[in-house]
Parts: C-alpha cells; sequence; structure tokens
C-alpha cells in the first residue's frame, strides 16, 4: 500500500467524522472502525488496519486554551496535534527538560535522584545512552511520527545468533551463542517429536499425510537424520565453528558435538527464545539515528518552545466550570495560569497526589495503576572489544543474572569507542540495583558482566551512568500495569470535567511510546469534538 494511499484513507475518515457532518460520537466510532474504505481494501493487504497515522488530521479550527500537564511523549503530542488545529497551548514540565521517560544521557549531563544522588555523565562525544525507550516495532505510530517530524531512523538489533545466553543458576560456566543454543534445542525438540510422530503417538491427531508432512518440517527445522538414523539430533552446523570456513580445502572447525539432550533442557536457554517471536519485539525493529531523544525534541521545536515552561511543577488543578485553572511552582514562585481546558499528562500514581477538585473517584482510579521499577546502566567503553574480539554486532545477551540483559550498540559500528547497555532488569532486580550508588551499581554489573565477556568489561570500560526509573523525580517508575475494564480504568477515558488524561497508561501498549502517542490522540479526538460541537 502506498503512504498516499493511507493517508488519504485516513483523512477520509477523519474529514467525514469531525468536520461538517460532526455528529456526537461519529468521530470516535469512525477512527475505531477506521481501517481502509471498502474501495481501498481491496487493494491493500487486507487484515492490516492502520488506525492510527501521523496525518491525523483534525479539521475544524479552534483557538481555544488549553494547558498541558507533562512534557512527556503524551504531552507534547497532545500539544503538536492540538497546535495543528489552532489550539493555544502551554505545557508546563516539571523536569529541567522534556520528553519524560524517553531520556537519552550524553556527556555533561546531570541528573539528580530522589535520594539526592547527582550524576553527572562524561561519555564522549558521539556516545549516547538510551536511559528509557530504546527500540521501535515497525507497525507503531511512532514510526509515522519519526516520518512526519523529519527525525531519520536506523535498524535496532534486537535479535543477534552472535550474542550469548548465560544462565548461571542453571550451572553454565560459561556461555553459549544464541546460534548454538537454538540449534541444540530445536534439534532435540525435533528429533523427539519426530520419534513421537513416527512411531504413533499422534496418530489421533494426524492424518497420514499430516504426519509426512510434519516429518518432513521438523527435519528441516532441527536438522535431524531421518527415518533411517532414528531421526536423532547429533548436531550441525547451524551450531557455529571455533574456526570458520576458509579457503580451498579449509572445511572449518565445527564447534562441537552437542551437549546430551537433558544437559540441553537442564540449562533452560531455550527460555529466551519466544522473546522474538512477539509482535511487539519481532525483528526489524528501529531507533532514531543519534538517540531516542529525538523524537521529543523535533516534537518540542514543532510545539514551539515559548508554549513550553520547564522546571514548573504542577501543585494544584482546578475546575472552575467553564474554565480550568492550574498552579505551578517554578523558580521558586507560585503561579497560575487559566485555560479553557486542561490535558493532564502526567504519570498517574503522581496525578493522584497533586490536589484538585475533580473527584475522590478520580484520585481513587489515579492510585490505582501498580508501577513497575526498571533500571538500566550505560557503560563507555575505549573499544569495541564485543565487535573485535567476539563478533557481535549489536543485539542482546540474555542471562538469569541480576543485570538481566545485556545490550550492544547498534550504532557506531567498527567506531573507536561505543556503548554497551551493562544491565536492563525490572522489578526486584531493578529495585536492587537502585538501591545502590551509582558507583556500586557499576561495579556489581561489571563483576557479572566478566562472568559472560572475559577481563575487557572491566578493564576497557572508561566510563558510566546508570538509571534507576523508581528514584527518578517526576515519573518514580518505569511503566503501569492498568487494570483494564474497571471503573476506574474507564473513569479516566472520559474527561473529568475539562481536563482530559493522557499517558501511555491509559493504553493497551503501556512501557511504549505507541501508548502515549495514541492516548494523546484519543484525547485531543475527545477535546476537539467537544469544542467543535459546543
Ligand atoms: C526503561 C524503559 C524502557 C522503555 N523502552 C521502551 C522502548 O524500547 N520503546 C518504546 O517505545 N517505549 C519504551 N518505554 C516506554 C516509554 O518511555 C513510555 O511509554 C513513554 O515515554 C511514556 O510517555 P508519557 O508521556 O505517557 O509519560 P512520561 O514520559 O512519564 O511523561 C510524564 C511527564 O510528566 C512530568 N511530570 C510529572 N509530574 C509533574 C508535575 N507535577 N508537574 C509537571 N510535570 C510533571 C514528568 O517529568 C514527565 O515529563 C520504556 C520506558 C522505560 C522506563
Ligand atoms: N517497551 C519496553 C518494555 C517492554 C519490554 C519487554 C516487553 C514489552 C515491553 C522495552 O521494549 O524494553
Amino acid at each position: 500500500m502506498s503512504d498516499q494511499t493511507q493517508s488519504m484513507v485516513s483523512r477520509r475518515g477523519f474529514l467525514r467524522a469531525v468536520g461538517v457532518s460532526g455528529g456526537a460520537g461519529a468521530m470516535l466510532a469512525t477512527m475505531g472502525a477506521m481501517g481502509l474504505a471498502p474501495s481501498a481494501a481491496a487493494s491493500v493487504t487486507p487484515a492490516f488496519r492502520a488506525p492510527e497515522r501521523s496525518d491525523f488530521t483534525l479539521t475544524g479550527r479552534s483557538g481555544a486554551k488549553v494547558v498541558v500537564l507533562g512534557g512527556g511523549i503524551a504531552g507534547l503530542t497532545t500539544a503538536y496535534e492540538l497546535g495543528k488545529a489552532g489550539y493555544d497551548c502551554t505545557i508546563l514540565e516539571a523536569r529541567h527538560r522534556v520528553g519524560g521517560r524517553n531520556l537519552t544521557i550524553r556527556g555533561g549531563d546531570v541528573e539528580t535522584d530522589l535520594d539526592g544522588r547527582i550524576q553527572r555523565a562524561s561519555f564522549s562525544d558521539g556516545v549516547y545512552f538510551n536511559a528509557g525507550p530504546g527500540r521501535i516495532a515497525q507497525w507503531m505510530v511512532t514510526m509515522d511520527y519519526c516520518r512526519e517530524l523529519g527525525v531519520p531512523i536506523e535498524v535496532f538489533t534486537n535479535q543477534n545468533a552472535d550474542a550469548w545466553i548465560y544462565n548461571e543458576s542453571a550451572g553454565m560456566t560459561e556461555p553459549v551463542r544464541y546460534r548454538t543454543a537454538k540449534a541444540d534445542v530445536y534439534g532435540y525438540v525435533s528429533e523427539l517429536l519426530a520419534k513421537a510422530t513416527d512411531q504413533g503417538a499422534l496418530d489421533s491427531r494426524l492424518t497420514t499425510e499430516d504426519r509426512d508432512r510434519l516429518l518432513s518440517f521438523l527435519q528441516s527445522f532441527g536438522a535431524i537424520g531421518g527415518r533411517a538414523g532414528d531421526w536423532a539430533y547429533t548436531g550441525t552446523n547451524r551450531r557455529g565453528f571455533s574456526g570458520y570456513p576458509g579457503a580451498g580445502n579449509d572445511v572449518g572447525s565445527l564447534l562441537g558435538t552437542p551437549p546430551p539432550l537433558s544437559d540441553v533442557f537442564a540449562s533452560n536457554v531455550g527460555r529466551y527464545f519466544s522473546f522474538e517471536f512477539g509482535y511487539d519485539q519481532a525483528m526489524l525493529m528501529f531507533q532514531p539515528v543519534g538517540g531516542m531523544d529525538q523524537i521529543p525534541r523535533a516534537l518540542a521545536k514543532a510545539v514551539g518552545q515559548h508554549r513550553i515552561r520547564l522546571n514548573a511543577e504542577v501543585t494544584a488543578v482546578t475546575d472552575r466550570g467553564s474554565r480550568v485553572e492550574v498552579t505551578y511552582r517554578q523558580g521558586g514562585r507560585q503561579s497560575q495560569i487559566t485555560a479553557d481546558y486542561c490535558v493532564a499528562a502526567l504519570p498517574p500514581h503522581l496525578m493522584a497526589r497533586v490536589p484538585h477538585n475533580l473527584g475522590a473517584g478520580v484520585t481513587a482510579a489515579l492510585a490505582d495503576f501498580p508501577v513497575t521499577a526498571s533500571g538500566k546502566i550505560g557503560l563507555e567503553y575505549r573499544s569495541r572489544w564485543w565487535e573485535t574480539d567476539q563478533r557481535i554486532y549489536g543485539g542482546i545477551t540474555e542471562t538469569d543474572l541480576d543485570l538481566s540483559h545485556i545490550w550492544y550498540p547498534s550504532y557506531g559500528f567498527h567506531g573507536k569507542r561505543g556503548l554497551v547497555v551493562g544491565y536492563y532488569n525490572t522489578g526486584a532486580n531493578a529495585r536492587t540495583y537502585s538501591g545502590l550508588t551509582p558507583e556500586q551499581r557499576s561495579e556489581r554489573a561489571i563483576s557479572q558482566g566478566v562472568k559472560i565477556h572475559g577481563d575487557k568489561y572491566r578493564s576497557e570500560l572508561v566510563t558510566s551512568y546508570s538509571h534507576a526509573w523508581d528514584r527518578t523525580r517526576y515519573i518514580e517508575g518505569a511503566w503501569t500495569s492498568p487494570r483494564y475494564g474497571t471503573p476506574g480504568y474507564n473513569l479516566l477515558l472520559q474527561p473529568a470535567g475539562r481536563v482530559y488524561f493522557a499517558g501511555d497508561w491509559l493504553s493497551h501498549e503501556v512501557a511504549w511510546q505507541h501508548g502515549a502517542f495514541v492516548a494523546a490522540r484519543s484525547a485531543v479526538s475527545a477535546l476537539h469534538q467537544r469544542v467543535m460541537a459546543g
């Protein structure tokens, strides 16, 4: 489908709904069903519905004043989209920069956490650390905003056959490459299933043709022997080589023979394979060139810096019936801003603490979002030993250590220096690290990383910066687990008087910028619909 076709389809949906006919509810109904017009559907993949495009065009104009609380992706998107339709928006952001959880750390950046710990990043020029979001799936509306805002993107390597798996608690003494682990697990699983199939164990489920087709599939899927070889898995070059094939008669040195079946299952390496099957984590994935914060930067530029008040902490919201008053503290001074409407795009657990007159039900609903902790550390190295010595170009190593994941950079290949994400963890593991000083976090991450990567993990380190989202002022958590379908959740999908709510927590894509974008678009649509109807 060409972009043009899809844009036209989306825009037509909007015009029909909001513009001239504009009956109440029609726009939202159309948005919900805003797949493809029947005539267009015939020429495109029929199953793909693209309801949320960045050519989100509000028809009809309004100069109404809107105050937006929070300058994260949801707040910025709200002001950006309303701005296109003429609204007079002001964003109040408590932090010293926009972006919220979309945070990229570069050399010179300074952050003070809730415990008063100050970190000044000293990364080299050109080295950056995405402390929050790092990847974008192709179908996400985030991609459309990158295109519309002119933010260049590049592939983010989310899976790599040459990255490692290391399960210490399963008794592994050294890491195994993904490709090796997959070859062995797929091989043995195929062997077992082929044997069971051939011995008739599945005859009640399979026709003769099914059985033959399944056996043929398993032979290629697991690289196993045929019937004559009793379907045995005995290894394959998919495991990799200790010396890769070369010129002339050099067939290379295969990476040994597979461990016995029960050792492979005991190592539990297979637990990581399904990650890349996820609809949200499957390759290809993308990242903005130069850091994830290129997105909020571009949004802020499009909104206009004069519309964004930084270091402005919202302290009260009062709905006066015909207008909304918002009180905020900036530079030690208390100020007030009055607007026709307000869109509150703060984390729900923080909005719950802001005094307001929107009702106890709203407070209770806002306070009912369980919050998860998460943390990451960026380790800058003076050499790219993971590329030169271990032949890992991007991707993720999976572990059962409390560091959970190690990410290799998807940019700067073959450069002089580079940044590895030395831990990315959640829940209890994240809280273990967030309770430590930055130096202790770095030491803990390094002492574990050397088990996988050897001495260079320590000796080549230049500097590090760690971010604990549960200890970040004005965020206090990584993401929430909404109680979908409850009266409280549904209450916040509606405006409370003149106050609307937005954020990834009001979507089914929590922990993704996509969720923040679509929730903002939903609030904007409802607000505009009301203004046009009024
Ligand atoms: C570790 C981590 C990894 C992630 N990985 C990915 C990923 O790979 N891809 C992806 O797309 N998404 C990812 N996400 C999710 C993504 O970051 C969020 O979904 C998105 O950024 C949320 O935007 P938001 O505007 O809803 O909320 P926020 O970014 O939380 O914005 C809320 C804003 O409100 C401000 N605020 C709070 N209190 C006040 C106050 N009193 N007054 C004024 N302002 C206030 C905050 O400072 C903040 O700027 C990740 C998040 C984390 C934490
Ligand atoms: N979106 C975040 C959090 C997340 C992790 C795993 C699955 C789903 C969401 C990330 O990709 O890192």
